[in-house]
């Protein structure tokens, strides 16, 4: 559904992105994945149109949309959430979920009641009067979640919805994202939390200085030999491999 193909982002020198082209089947989970400063964030900006790519197009459902502004994606049915989140601190959670809900929805009861089953869906129906900045970094990242699940994208981008989380914060959210995906909204998710790509994503890209190094099944591109180095420096899947021969009085034991 959504295909990005020979991507490159300059900053003046820096190329963030370099070539770099994926597809996201839709009803998929697709994690992307890379060492920071790889250039995912960047990516994300590329596709949801806050930035213009130097080369390359962006088409959904096979109509580019390289050029559209991101609001004009929002109503195609791109969402995105930001790593760093930024809920409107004088606005409670409902109100909050609300404004996204407004996209559809320009009636303000529906678009309140909307957000009331947003809210729902991401567990934040006990919170909704509260005010966001009052929020724990959990309640946050969920909050960010709705925000943008308001707007009823057909693809979900999640920039790193679960940095900052304790792993039963997590292991609580993983099954929200599973939910979500389920309700029908595709999802392409940048995620560091590497039990979270193992349990939710169906295929895997790899990004490491701008350039898409790796594909494939969550197993395939953790074991892939471009990949380990990516993460653990030059020589480091030669490493393992002749560490795991040794442990196991493989034949260079
Ligand atoms: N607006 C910008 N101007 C100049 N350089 C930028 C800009 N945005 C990103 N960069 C640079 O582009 C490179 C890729 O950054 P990006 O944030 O996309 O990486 P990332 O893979 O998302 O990293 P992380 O996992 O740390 O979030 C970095 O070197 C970054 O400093």
């Amino acid at each position: 559904m959504l295909k990005v193909e020979n991507a490159t982002m300059r900053f003046g020198g820096l190329i963030a992105v370099n070539n770099a082209s994926l597809d996201v089947r839709e009803g998929s989970i697709t994690g992307l994945i890379g060492p920071n400063g790889a250039g995912k964030t960047t990516l994300f900006a590329i596709i949801a149109g806050f930035l213009k790519p130097t080369e390359g197009a962006i088409s959904l459902y096979g109509k580019d949309i390289t050029t559209e502004q991101p609001h004009r994606r929002a109503i195609s049915g791109i969402a995105r959430t930001f790593q760093i989140v930024q809920p409107f601190a004088g606005l409670n959670v409902h109100e909050n979920i609300t404004v996204g809900a407004y996209l559809r929805h320009a009636k303000p009861s529906d678009a309140v009641e909307k957000a009331r089953d947003v809210a729902r869906q991401v567990g934040l129906e006990k919170d909704l009067e509260k005010s966001a900045a009052s929020l724990t970094v959990a309640g946050r990242k969920r909050l960010e979640l709705a925000r943008a699940l308001a707007t009823e994208p057909k693809i979900l981008l999640l920039d790193e919805v679960l940095a900052g989380l304790n792993p039963s914060e997590i292991r609580d959210i993983i099954p929200v994202i599973r939910t979500i995906r389920n309700s029908g909204v595709t999802i392409l998710m940048i995620e560091h939390v590497m039990q979270a790509v193992m349990n939710l994503c169906e295929h895997v890209y790899v990004l490491a200085q701008g350039k898409m190094i790796a594909e494939g099944t969550p197993t395939v591109v953790c074991n892939d030999q471009a990949v380990i180095e990516a993460y653990l420096g030059k020589g480091s899947a030669e490493r393992i491999a002749r560490q795991s021969a040794e442990n196991t009085g493989g034949p260079n034991a």
